[in-house]
């Protein structure tokens, strides 16, 4: 059996990152490598990245493109894998990274690229403006002076009920039986005893006594005892936990009273401040909580059209509410991708329902070729733990067997105690599973429906159908596609062929963008209209890097040229 079988060597790179492996038992047993951990490049949070220092630049254009353009990009994580495993054992699922307090310094942010984080989140909820400025800044760093193609997505605080911010406190520890204050009124930091504030000036309005009140969808529990104007005294029904700026919902008669606030614009005053510093930063993504609609998906689309100035920002649509669920296709088919939110969505719907709903949403988003991520409460343990527990594990598998675009850390990467190790469970796991789905060669026919809306679309559409039959009966290594705005990749993918895609484009941007799509390789190639020295320019670059090797069986594809070629590599 061939080195590229053993997820020792799979889960990362060998020689650049931790390796791990996951036993019979499903324990993760991790082998970190400290001689060979990234180079750090500096070591505190705090530094700021020079280039960002004049935010905000009115020209919104601090997404830097490299000053000397290398004849091809990419990154030495994905590099190594396929010269030490080839192009079929590379992993398919795409994994994206929250970064928080514990991952926020560039040399964690290096060791997550090294991991395999191929989107790294900013979570609007926490930190401030500076603060994630910092974080991209990194990002881009990294990005630029190691080839990757980290791409970065704001995800918006939006109008949802939160507790405050437990005036500085980390957590703090609700007993069976207290009497605890839930207020509209702002404080002054230390909070007095047993009170915590609340955002939403309307709570106190709409509670009822008796109703129960659940953080972050019941891990902690209250009944409402008690209402004296903006107070609202809650006797504790379940201990638990209380994190800072934890969600709030509150249930009347078995289901979830949808307060006022549901009247609040899905995108407040403050995510439109957050939305106009990622358009002048450049972010790729801005996933958008608790839409209800696909109107607000098409304003902000528009409103990033007219302010960013052609560089594209995909917007990404997160089901997390009812009312989500109820216009569930509409909204998708406005966004450039989805996320199944399924921390907030269980804290809305009874939890039995999720795994339900979650099936749905990545099934249609196939249909519909819009890229989607399974979020929230992954590996929720390892926010404490080294080791997943056997559930977790089962239920990543599941989400790579749905064929998920992409598997979301969330507290695990951004505040617990093992984020590095976090991520190698994704990726050992996604490897396991994609590789026993080829092997037993568990790929559905292609049912897909049309998804092209002009002729020269369904051309492609047909092509990529035809080439990824092609590539899985031929048993190809790799399929090519040149792509100048990633359509055509993003078509390929859709079809979730039995070997990776490389996804040649001439941007930056659209490179970073493709690293959210199932088992593209992205990588920023300088092409022209000629596939022929397209091709030959290709291969003779990553024949030199040891990417490929001559005999291996391509397909190569472009959207400049509407074929299908099939060859060996010379
Ligand atoms: N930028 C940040 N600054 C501080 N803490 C953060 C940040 N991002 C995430 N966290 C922490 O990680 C936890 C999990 O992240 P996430 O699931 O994105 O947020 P939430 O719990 O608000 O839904 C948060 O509750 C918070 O404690
Ligand atoms: C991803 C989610 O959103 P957030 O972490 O912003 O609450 C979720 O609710 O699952
Ligand atoms: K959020
Ligand atoms: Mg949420």
């Amino acid at each position: 059996m061939p080195a590229a079988h053993s997820l020792l060597h799979l889960a990362a790179p060998k020689s650049v990152a931790p390796t791990s492996t996951l036993s019979p038992a499903g324990a993760a047993h991790l082998r970190l490598l400290p001689s060979r951990r990234p180079q750090r490049l500096v070591t505190s949070c705090s530094s700021a990245h020079p280039d960002l220092a004049a935010f905000p630049n009115p020209n919104g254009l601090l997404v830097a493109e490299p000053a000397a353009a290398a004849p091809i990009d990419i990154d030495v994580a994905t590099e190594a894998e396929l010269r030490e495993n080839g192009s079929r054992s590379t992993r398919r699922t795409k994994l994206v990274c929250t970064v928080g307090p514990a991952t926020c310094g560039p040399s964690e942010l290096e060791a997550l690229a090294v991991g395999g984080m191929n989107v790294a989140r900013l979570n609007m909820c926490h930190g401030d403006r500076e603060w994630h400025q910092k974080v991209i800044s990194s990002v881009r760093r990294l990005n630029e002076e190691k080839g990757y193609a980290v791409a970065v997505m704001m995800d918006t605080e939006g109008s949802e009920i939160h507790m405050g911010d437990l005036g500085g406190a980390p957590a703090a520890k609700a007993e069976d039986g207290e009497i605890w204050t839930f207020s509209v009124r702002s404080f002054e930091a230390p909070l007095p005893e047993l009170t915590v504030h609340v955002n939403y000036e309307g709570f106190a309005e709409d509670v009822r006594v008796g109703d129960d009140l659940l953080v972050d969808g019941g891990m902690a529990r209250f009944e409402v005892v008690e209402k004296l104007g903006p107070d609202v005294k809650c006797r504790c029904t379940d201990p638990g936990l209380l994190l800072p700026r934890a969600n709030l919902t509150f249930w009347r008669d078995g289901s979830v009273v949808r307060a006022k606030n549901a009247m609040l614009p899905t995108i407040t005053s403050k995510d439109w401040l957050d939305i106009d510093f990622g358009i002048a930063v450049g972010v790729d993504f801005i996933a958008v909580s608790f839409v209800k609609s696909a109107e607000v998906i098409n304003h902000l689309k528009s409103y990033i059209a007219a302010r960013s100035r052609g560089s594209d920002i995909a917007v990404i649509a997160k089901i997390e509410s009812i009312d989500s669920l109820t216009n569930l296709e509409e909204i998708i088919r406005a966004s450039d991708g989805a996320m199944v939110a399924r921390g907030d969505l269980g804290a809305q719907i009874p939890l039995e329902q999720v795994p339900s709903i979650q099936q749905k949403i990545v099934k249609l988003c196939r249909q519909l070729n819009k890229p989607v991520i399974v979020a929230s409460q992954l590996l929720e343990s390892m926010i404490e733990y080294p080791i997943p527990t056997r559930a977790e594990v089962a239920d990543v598998s599941e989400a790579v067997h749905q064929r998920a675009d992409a598997l979301m850390l969330s507290g695990e990467s951004a505040m617990g105690r093992y984020p590095d190790k976090a991520l190698i469970v994704l990726s050992s796991v996604s490897l396991r599973i994609e590789r026993w789905w080829r092997e037993e060669k568990h790929h559905e026919p292609l049912e897909l429906e049309d998804v092209s809306s002009s002729f020269s679309d369904k051309i492609s559409e047909e092509i990529c159908i035809s080439a990824a039959k092609m590539a899985n009966k031929l048993e190809v290594d790799a399929v090519f596609v040149y792509t100048k705005g990633g359509h055509m990749a993003s078509l390929l993918s859709r079809c979730r062929p039995d070997c990776p895609i490389f996804a040649f484009t001439n941007s930056t941007s659209v490179r970073r963008r493709l690293n959210l799509q199932w088992g593209l390789i992205p990588f920023r190639l300088t092409f022209s209209d000629d596939m022929e020295s397209n091709l030959n320019r290709t291969f003779s670059l990553l024949k030199a890097r040891g990417m490929i090797k001559s005999g291996d069986l391509v397909i190569a594809l472009s959207d400049m040229l509407q074929s299908i070629q099939v060859m060996n590599v010379p």
